[in-house]
C-alpha cells in the first residue's frame, strides 16, 4: 500500500526522519517562504499531513492541498496559522506544548537576571577593556531576589516562572489572567490582580501571553505609563503583544528601568531598530526553547502528534479538539 504523502518543511534530526519516513511519503523544503511558496503549493496537491515551525500558513496554502487531514507545528505558539479556516475543513492542528514549559521558563529567568544585573551590559564592557580598577556605581545593577514578580499569563510557562521566581528567589507573585490559577496561588502563593494593579506594584513584568486579537498591543503607552521606574519589562510571549514604539519611548525617557525581549514584533529583529541602541535593553533572538535537548524533544512530539493525527488516534495536543471525529 502506497504511504500517504506529507510536507515537511523544516529539517529534523536523522532518527525523527527516519521514524516520518516509516509512515509517510516525505517532500521537504526549508520553510515556507516566499521564493518557494509556488513549490510548495504543488507538493501540497497530493499531501495528507503538513509538518514545521515557522512561516505563514494561511487560506491560499490550503487551497493548494484538497486532501490536507492534518497540520502539526514544532512549537506551543500558532498564531501564526489560520486555525479557523483548518477548523472549517475539520483539520485538526497539532502543537508542542509541554516538551518546551521548563526551557522557556529558563529563558525568561535568564532575561530578569541578565536586564537586573546588566550582565550583558557589563561583560561587554570587560571585553572592551574598561575593567581597570575597582568597579564603582556606575557598573550595579538591581536585585532579583526578595522583588515582587507580575506574571502576565499564567499558563503552563507562567507557572513553571512561578515556580522558579518563588523557590529560587523568594520573590512575592502577582498575576493576571482570564481565569483563576489555583495551583499558581496554593504551591506559589501567587495574587491574581487586575492588569493595572500587576504594572504599578511589580519589579519585574513578566509577559508570557500568546499572540491573539484581544493581547494585539495589550501592553502600550498607557500600561508602560503605570510601570515603576525601577521595573523592568520581560516579553517572552509574542512580540505584538507589546506596542514597541511605546515601549522605546518608555526605555529612552528612563520611565522604566529596562527591557528584557526575547520575541519582536517583527523577527528577526531589524538592524535599524532603536532596541539594538539601548544599554538597558538585553535583546535574545527568540531563543525560548532553543536547547539541543527541548529542540529535540519538540520535534519527536510534533512527528507523533501526525502520525497520530493521520492514524485517527488524537489523544492530546490538539487546537482545534472539535474537529476530531467522536
Ligand atoms: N519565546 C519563546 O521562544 C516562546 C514563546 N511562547 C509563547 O508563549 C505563549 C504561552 O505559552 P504557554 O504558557 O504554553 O501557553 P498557555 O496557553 O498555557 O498560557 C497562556 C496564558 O495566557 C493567558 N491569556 C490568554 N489570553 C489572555 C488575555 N487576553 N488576557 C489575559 N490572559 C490571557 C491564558 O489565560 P487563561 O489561563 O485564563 O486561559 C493563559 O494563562 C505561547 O502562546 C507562545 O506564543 C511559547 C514558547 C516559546
Ligand atoms: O515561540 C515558540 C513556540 O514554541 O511557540
Amino acid at each position: 500500500m502506497n504511504k500517504p504523502s506529507i510536507v515537511l518543511y523544516k529539517k529534523l534530526p536523522a532518527d525523527l526522519h527516519q521514524r516520518l519516513e516509516e509512515h509517510f511519503a516525505i517532500t521537504e523544503f526549508d520553510g515556507i517562504t516566499d521564493k518557494n511558496r509556488a513549490e510548495v503549493f504543488d507538493a501540497l496537491q497530493n499531501a495528507e499531513g503538513l509538518l514545521g515551525s515557522g512561516g505563514k500558513i494561511d487560506k491560499e496554502l490550503f487551497d493548494h492541498a484538497p486532501r490536507l487531514r492534518a497540520v502539526s507545528t514544532i512549537s506551543v505558539g500558532y498564531d501564526n496559522f489560520d486555525v479557523a479556516e483548518l477548523t472549517r475543513r475539520e483539520i485538526p492542528m497539532m502543537h508542542t506544548p509541554t516538551a518546551l514549559t521548563d526551557t522557556v521558563a529558563d529563558t525568561v529567568m535568564a532575561l530578569v537576571l541578565s536586564t537586573a544585573r546588566r550582565v550583558v551590559n557589563v561583560a561587554e564592557r570587560v571585553k572592551a577593556g574598561e575593567w581597570n580598577e575597582n568597579i564603582g556605581e556606575d557598573w550595579f545593577g538591581i536585585d532579583v531576589h526578595h522583588k515582587t514578580m507580575g506574571i502576565v499569563g499564567m499558563g503552563r510557562i507562567g507557572l513553571a516562572l512561578a515556580q522558579r521566581a518563588h523557590f529560587g528567589f523568594d520573590m512575592p507573585i502577582l498575576y493576571n489572567a482570564r481565569s483563576q490559577h489555583k495551583e499558581a496561588e496554593e504551591r506559589f502563593g501567587a495574587r491574581k490582580c487586575e492588569l493595572n494593579e500587576l504594572l504599578k506594584e511589580s519589579d519585574f513584568v513578566c509577559i508570557l501571553l500568546p499572540m491573539t486579537e484581544q493581547t494585539f498591543h495589550l501592553i502600550g503607552k498607557e500600561e508602560l505609563a503605570k510601570m515603576k521606574s525601577s521595573a523592568i519589562l520581560i516579553s517572552a510571549g509574542r512580540g505584538p503583544v507589546i506596542d514597541e514604539p511605546a515601549l522605546i519611548e518608555a526605555l529612552k525617557a528612563g520611565t522604566i528601568y529596562g527591557a528584557g525581549m526575547d520575541v519582536f514584533e517583527t523577527e528577526p529583529l531589524p538592524k535599524d531598530s532603536a532596541l539594538l541602541t539601548l544599554p538597558n535593553v538585553v535583546a535574545l533572538p527568540h531563543i525560548g526553547s532553543a536547547t539541543h535537548e527541548t529542540r529535540y524533544d519538540m520535534a519527536a512530539c510534533a512527528v507523533d502528534n501526525l502520525i497520530a493525527a493521520l492514524k485517527g488516534d488524537v489523544k492530546e495536543f490538539c487546537v482545534n479538539p472539535e474537529v476530531l471525529k467522536k
